[in-house]
């Protein structure tokens, strides 16, 4: 039915590495955190950190990206028990997308309720600025439109339905959550909401395919987070997204600006304190809302 490629790790794969990160630390992670090009900063605010390389867990993916360091860092941060992947997995690297995805899983089977994802991405909105942060309130899942989806197999429902809802994708609560958190902490010029489009990549995109974007109501596009999300809330998994628009996608063939990796890990050094700030203090407060 399925090619064997295609049907990612087992119940039992992920339960197997989940129970082996369980053995080798006492902290049992509320909170995950997965850190976007350029961000991983935010895994530095975990105070007493369990850390592992990605190479030394039992079927987790290599990271091969630069600004992507292949840590799981478990720690505490303001004594709420988080994890921290230091380094994320995108389709671009060529693994199957089931793949890039495990680690919600994992972190599902560790007793993560919510997720922070974040990302570093373009700017498609004319109102955006670069070092804008834009809170995601939805989705544009263009390799999902083209049948990679990654509950795409044999559905497990001790993960969760065939068919889940994605309207609901992005909680609205933890929107809120962050909106209140910025304007408190004076970040409210450079706090914006919108949607985020995800493409395959790795090539960035061409004027032409911008327009097109732009037309189709995203505000940012970047080459991660929404399978993370698709399969965080497959599992139950709250979900809460932010990307840092660290270049304006290029919309005008005058124009002599180019997209490039080295000026968004750039444009992440520059927010990292505000971009840790923002997530730190939501965590203290999802603790307080709603645990
Ligand atoms: O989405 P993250 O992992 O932040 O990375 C973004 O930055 C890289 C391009 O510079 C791409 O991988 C894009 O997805
Ligand atoms: N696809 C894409 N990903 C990005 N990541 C950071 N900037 C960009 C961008 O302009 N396009």
């Amino acid at each position: 039915m399925f090619p064997e490629s295609n049907s990612g790790y087992s119940y039992e794969d992920c339960k197997a590495t989940a129970d082996w990160l369980l053995a080798q630390t006492d902290i049992r992670p509320a909170v995950g955190v997965v850190c976007g090009s350029g961000l991983g900063g935010l895994a530095d605010m975990l105070k007493d950190q369990v850390a592992f390389n990605y190479k030394d867990i039992p079927n987790f993916p290599q990271s091969t990206v630069h600004g992507h360091a292949g840590r799981l860092v478990f720690g505490t941060l303001k004594g709420r028990p988080c994890v921290c992947m230091q380094g994320r997995f995108h389709l671009y690297e060529g693994y199957p997308i089931q793949k890039i995805t495990l680690p919600m899983r994992i972190f599902k089977l560790l007793g993560v309720e919510t997720v922070i994802l974040t990302n570093a991405a373009g700017g498609l909105n004319q109102d955006f600025k670069v070092g804008d942060i834009m809170i995601m309130k939805d989705h544009l899942n263009m390799p999902g439109f083209a049948g990679n989806n990654p509950l795409a197999g044999p559905n497990d429902e001790r993960f969760g339905v065939r068919f889940p809802c994605m309207s609901d994708a992005y909680d609205r609560e933890l929107q809120q959550l962050a909106m209140d958190v910025g304007q408190e902490l004076g970040y409210a010029d450079f706090l914006k909401e919108g949607v985020y489009c995800v493409l395959g990549g790795p090539s960035f995109e061409t004027i032409a395919e911008c327009r097109m974007l732009q037309k189709l109501g995203a505000d940012a596009v970047g080459m991660s987070t929404v399978h993370e999300a698709i399969v965080a809330r497959h599992c139950g998994i709250r979900v809460f997204a932010l990307s840092l628009i660290t270049n304006q996608a290029v919309t005008d063939y005058d124009s002599e600006e180019k997209a490039n990796h080295e000026e968004v890990l750039q444009i992440g050094k520059l927010r990292a304190e505000q971009l840790e700030r923002l997530v730190s203090t939501m965590v203290t407060r999802i603790e307080h809302n709603f645990a």
